[in-house]
Formats: C-alpha cells, structure tokens, sequence
C-alpha cells in the first residue's frame, strides 16, 4: 500500500502517453496557493484523488492524472485513458469539468482545450454526414447553405409559421429553422408544424426546383426526444434540431443513435453555451463545446458570426478549423453563422469564415422592409453575389430587394 496526497499528482518532468487525454485549463490560483499547489489539486479532483492522504494500492495510481505543465496561469494535465468509460461523454465531464470547477484552492479555473487520444476519440460515434449537407442534401456547389428562423421567436401560430417558411423557401433560402424556445408550445403544436411546413417546404421545391429542407427543434426530455425524431423521420424531413447544452450530452448521444437508424441529420444550437464560456477565466470554453458536440456526433453547429454579429463570440475562425480538422478519420462539422447578421454582413463574414458554413438570419430576413419573401430574396441574394465575387453594391443595381436590406441596414452590427 503506498499513501498518496495532492503532491503525487505533480510531475512537470512527465511526458504523457499517447493514449493519454490531455486538457489545457487557466488557473487562477487561490491567494494562499501557488501554481504548483493548486495544479496538483486539479490533477488529483478529476482524476482519483482527494484532500486527505489516502493508503492505496499501485493499480489505484494507474488512474491518476498528472499535472505536467506550468505556463503563466496556464496548467496541462494528462489523464489515462483508463480513467474514462469509453463512450461516455457525461463521465468524461465529470472528470474533466466536474468538481474541480467548484474547488476553493482555486479562484478561476477554465477548460480551454483537449488534445483527444485516438482510443478515446475513436470511442465515440462522431457525425454521420457533417458539412457534406451543402451538397449530399441541397447541391450548394461553392455557397454557404442559408436558413431562417420565423421571428418573433415563438408565438406565431402552426399556420403562420408554416407561411414564413413558404415565403422564405420560395424567397431562395435552403432551411426553415425553429427558434431554440420552440418546441411543442400549445400556440404551435410540434405534430401540426411539422407536418404542415414539410408540406409547404415540398410546394417550394417544386416552385423553386431547389431542394429544401427543416431544421425542426425536437428538444424535450430523452424519451419525448426519441419519439420525436422517429415522428420527423416518418414525415420524411431530412433534420432534427437539439439544443445541446441545455439537453445534455447524455440526450445528445441518444438522439445520435436514434438518427444514425433513420439517416437524420442532427442541428446542434448551442444556447446556455455563454453560461460555460462567457468569462474568460471560469467554466468550460466553447471550443471544448464543440469538440465534445462533434464526437458526439452532431452535424451542424453554431459557431458563432466571427464577432460580426449581435451574440459575444470566441474565436469563432479556430472553433471551426477544429471542425473541419482531421480527427483519426471522424466526420467533421458544417459551422452555423448566425445572430444579428443581414445581407450587408455577409461579405465580410465570408472573407472571415470561408463558405464551406451555413448562415442564418432571422431578424436580417424578416426584419425587411417588404416582409419575408423579399428578405429572403435579399439574403440569398447577398450570399450569390458575394461567392460570384460581386459586391453587394453592384449587385443591387438590379436586384431590388438586396438594394432595400442595404439601404435598410448598410453593412451594420446590431446591438
Ligand atoms: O434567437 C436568436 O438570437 C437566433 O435565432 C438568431 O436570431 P437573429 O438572426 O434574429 O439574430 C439564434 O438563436 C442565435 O443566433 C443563437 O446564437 P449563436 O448562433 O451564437 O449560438
Ligand atoms: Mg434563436
């Protein structure tokens, strides 16, 4: 039996295992703790440790992380893969971003990044189709696909909202995407609207000749979810849309399984991610979060505008290089724009992020002078004439609608 404390969870000098997770945290130690000190400790609490010493025998020490790198507020911890259930991402959280989170020996500490081992990336599913979407399902070629959202964000009637959709899929948009709050709401009933907007979406098919499809938001409680993803396949939609973060990656991995049977495409809107990784210095970043949203297997993720938009954003531009990054062979991710953009962003937000993307906006389409159609007409506009290689200014000379939105909006970031 030997007897372990904090300090055998240090070792700058050790040089972790291949198969080893290692994550990066800032730290901001304690007043009456040094760096070391409050390194050891977060090695130890996600791992197997905990305050007192503890007499046990060596197999127990194969499982514990090593705090083996210092720099500034910086601290790199390595953690044995057999520490981990293979596959289970909740698990895997509770190690790496549970107690610790709360401990007093530390005043800030933030998740910034994982380098995945191949054992344990491997263990989980990752996406079915990713940013293959643009073209397996709607024949983009070289532009970003585009999606709105009804606004005002709930409320609208089934009827209503299913004539938003038909206006802004015959305006030239590729997605009908539910708000994050809307789900089975008594004013607009999930059965109903998905229904009746998968009918209208096949009218503007065949009036437009471009295939269309419906981000419908099928968040609920796990077993509601899964009987909600089967209702959408069997009405023969092509999506499902999951608010990750606020579902759970718990329910994340079931709805994955589930569409992996029926060939659904998963959306992940990520709203409550700002509850993670708004502070600098405290909570999970949202680079994590979208590292674990694509080993669990989602298709499409908000990613942010690269700060064009309304919403606070972290890096948006490295978030999605990881996505589209090698992964031992994973599927990679189609980054979603949105939140305050509008015609006159999209340029810039292309120079910034690229068109291999979605873009989404809904007070930018139906915030338009002359309602939905048109502002969709505008928005999709912008999205031509700038992966042409034409400016919006030119381009609107004879294209009205574009011309209203600049007029309207210029090349602005709402507030
Ligand atoms: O409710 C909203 O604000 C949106 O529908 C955008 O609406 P607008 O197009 O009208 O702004 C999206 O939920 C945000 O973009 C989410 O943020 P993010 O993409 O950063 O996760
Ligand atoms: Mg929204």
């Amino acid at each position: 039996m030997t007897g372990i404390t904090y300090e055998d969870f240090l070792d700058l000098d050790y040089d972790p295992a291949e198969s080893e997770l290692v994550c990066t945290f800032t730290v901001h130690p304690a007043s009456d703790m040094d760096m070391e000190a409050a390194a050891s400790r977060v090695a130890s609490e996600s791992s197997n440790g905990t305050w007192a010493e503890l007499q046990v025998d060596g197999t127990i020490t194969d499982l514990s992380a090593t705090a083996c790198g210092i720099d500034g507020d910086t601290v790199r911890v390595a953690y044995p893969e057999e520490l981990f259930e293979l596959g289970n991402m909740p698990q895997v959280l509770s190690c790496i971003a549970g107690n610790i989170m709360g401990m007093k020996a530390v005043d800030r500490i933030r998740l910034e990044d994982c380098e995945w081992p191949e054992g344990l990336a491997t263990s989980f599913v990752g996406p079915q189709f990713g940013s293959a979407v643009r073209n397996d399902i709607f024949d983009a070629g070289e532009r970003p696909i585009t999606a709105t959202v009804p606004k005002p964000k709930v409320g609208l009637s089934t009827d209503q909202h299913v004539q938003v959709g038909y206006e802004a899929w015959t305006g030239g948009l590729d997605l009908l995407k539910d708000d994050e709050n809307l789900t089975d709401q008594g004013f607009n009933r999930f059965d109903e609207r998905l229904t009746e907007s998968l009918a209208a979406r096949d009218d503007a098919q065949d009036e437009t000749g471009e295939k269309k499809s419906y981000l419908i938001n099928v968040t609920a409680d796990a077993n509601t979810m899964l009987e909600r993803v089967d209702r959408v396949a069997e009405a023969g939609c092509e999506y499902v849309m999951v608010d990750v973060v606020t579902c759970g990656w718990a329910a994340v991995q079931a709805v994955r399984e589930r569409c992996e049977e029926h060939g659904l495409a998963i959306h992940a809107h990520r709203a409550m991610h700002a509850a993670f990784d708004r502070v600098e210095t405290q909570g999970v970043s949202m680079r994590v979060i979208a590292q674990i949203s694509r080993l669990c297997g989602v298709d499409q993720l908000h990613t942010g505008t690269a700060d064009l938009g309304k919403l606070a954003n972290e890096d948006t531009v490295g978030i999605n290089e990881w996505l589209y990054g090698d992964l031992y062979g994973m599927t990679d991710v189609l980054p979603m724009a949105s939140g305050g953009l509008h015609p006159g962003l999209v340029p810039e937000l292309v120079k910034r992020v690229g068109t291999n993307i979605g873009v989404q906006a809904g007070g930018g389409v139906h915030g338009h002078p002359d309602g939905t159609h048109a502002g969709a007409k505008a928005f999709r506009q912008a999205v031509d004439a700038t992966v042409e290689g034409t400016s919006l200014e030119e381009y609107a000379a004879d294209h009205p609608e574009l011309q209203v939105a600049i007029d309207k909006w210029g090349t602005e970031t709402p507030r």
